[in-house]
Parts: C-alpha cells; sequence; structure tokens
C-alpha cells in the first residue's frame, strides 16, 4: 500500500466521529470513508453497505478465516473490523482513506501501517460526552453505562495519537480536523 494516505479517527462512543466524519468527506474531495464489517444490529435508518457491513458472527468469523479484514476487534461486546480489499484500493488510487475505528483497532494499524496519521476526537468533558451519547437516542441504558466506562479507558490512550481534537464547538473541530487531513495530504498530492 503506497500512493493514498490513511488516516485513522477514534474517540470515545458520542464523541462526534461519525459527525466530523460526514463533514470531512464534504470538505475533503479526495477523501474516501472505509465501510466497516460489524456484528452490530444496525441501529434505526442504518443502511446495510452505507453505514456499515451488517454480519452474523458466522460471517465476521469466515472474514477473519479469510484474511479479509486489515483489522479487527471487539468491542461492547460486538466485532468490528475493516474490510482490507476496498482500503488497498482507494490508497492505491491516491485517495485520503478515513478509518473511524477504536482504539485497538487503530493500534493495530500503525502496526501494520506505521505512516498512517492517528487522530483522537476528544469531548469537552465526561458530562458532555454522557448527554450527546444520551441526547443521540440510539443506546439502551445498559449500552450507554458500557461505553461510558470503554470511554474512560479510549481517553486514556489519547496522547499516543498524533493529533487530538477536542469536539466542542462542531464548526471549530471540523476546521481543524479538515486542516489537519489537508496539511497532510498536501505532502503526497500530485
Ligand atoms: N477496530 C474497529 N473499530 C471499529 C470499526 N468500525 C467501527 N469501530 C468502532 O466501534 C465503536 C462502536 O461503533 P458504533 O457501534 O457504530 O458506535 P458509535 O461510535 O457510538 O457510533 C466505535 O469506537 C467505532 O469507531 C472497525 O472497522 N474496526
Ligand atoms: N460539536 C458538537 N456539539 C454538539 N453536539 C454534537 C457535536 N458533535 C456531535 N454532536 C452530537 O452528539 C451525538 C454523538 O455524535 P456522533 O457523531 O454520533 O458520535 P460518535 O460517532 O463519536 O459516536 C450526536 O447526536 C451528534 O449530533
Amino acid at each position: 500500500m503506497r500512493r493514498g494516505n490513511l488516516f485513522v479517527i477514534s474517540g470515545p462512543s458520542g464523541a462526534g466521529k461519525g459527525t466530523l466524519v460526514a463533514r470531512l468527506v464534504q470538505a475533503v474531495p479526495d477523501a474516501w470513508v472505509s465501510v466497516s464489517a460489524t456484528t452490530r444490529a444496525p441501529r434505526k435508518g442504518e443502511i446495510d453497505g452505507v453505514h456499515y457491513q451488517f454480519k452474523t458472527p458466522e460471517q465476521f468469523q469466515q472474514l477473519i478465516d479469510t484474511d479479509g479484514l486489515l483489522e479487527w476487534a471487539e468491542y461492547s461486546s460486538n466485532r468490528y473490523g475493516t474490510p482490507r480489499a476496498s482500503v488497498a484500493e482507494h490508497m492505491a488510487a491516491g485517495q485520503q482513506v478515513i478509518l473511524e475505528i477504536d482504539v485497538q483497532g487503530a493500534f493495530q494499524i500503525r502496526e501494520k501501517v506505521p505512516e498512517a496519521h492517528l487522530i483522537f476526537i476528544e469531548p469537552p468533558s465526561m458530562e458532555v460526552l454522557e448527554a450527546r451519547l444520551r441526547g443521540r437516542g440510539t443506546e439502551t441504558e445498559e449500552v450507554i453505562e458500557q461505553r461510558l466506562s470503554a470511554a474512560k479507558v479510549e481517553l486514556s490512550r489519547k496522547m499516543e495519537y498524533d493529533i487530538q481534537l477536542v469536539n466542542d464547538d462542531l464548526d471549530e473541530a471540523c476546521a481543524a480536523l479538515v486542516s489537519y487531513v489537508n496539511e497532510q495530504a498536501e505532502k503526497t498530492r500530485g
């Protein structure tokens, strides 16, 4: 894998990764976002092949066994992984490839692709994180609790990332993200 750049975006559930990535692809024309495979059930409005590739545990295991995933991890009792072939294809095409993945996956990528850029999205505080997660209204109380406890572990690793961005004001966080991606991309853009 050469030409394009690989960007990894992590952060606690509810920090605003999905919101920022959606804006990033609007602002950076050569950005492409990988669609992960997951065993998690679709949320209301999520479309198979668009938001995730929804898999049964057996199908996911088959992806692992056939070396179809660049990385994978278990998060909150479900498995999530990055399909290898499509990432390679878009990297070869010289695009800015974006992976929105958890902390465990991020460090697997750093091992395999040391030149990848690791970006950590932080909430302004745990209180705000909790409010956003509840406000999104997609998770049960039990799952919210699991995600808040995972957030503490995730936040403890933020300094291992290449850059930390606090998602307080959305426009400001988005501008900082776009400018970082463009800055790195400029080094390899033709
Ligand atoms: N390792 C890994 N983590 C992933 C992948 N796709 C999504 N995730 C992470 O899994 C966690 C849960 O994602 P999701 O269930 O969509 O919840 P959300 O982050 O609250 O929207 C988040 O930290 C995602 O970044 C993947 O392909 N690999
Ligand atoms: N800067 C922000 N200010 C206020 N609310 C935000 C901000 N960024 C995201 N949100 C909201 O917080 C919730 C969680 O954001 P989301 O992008 O789903 O997070 P993640 O993908 O990290 O789990 C959503 O309801 C989203 O609209």
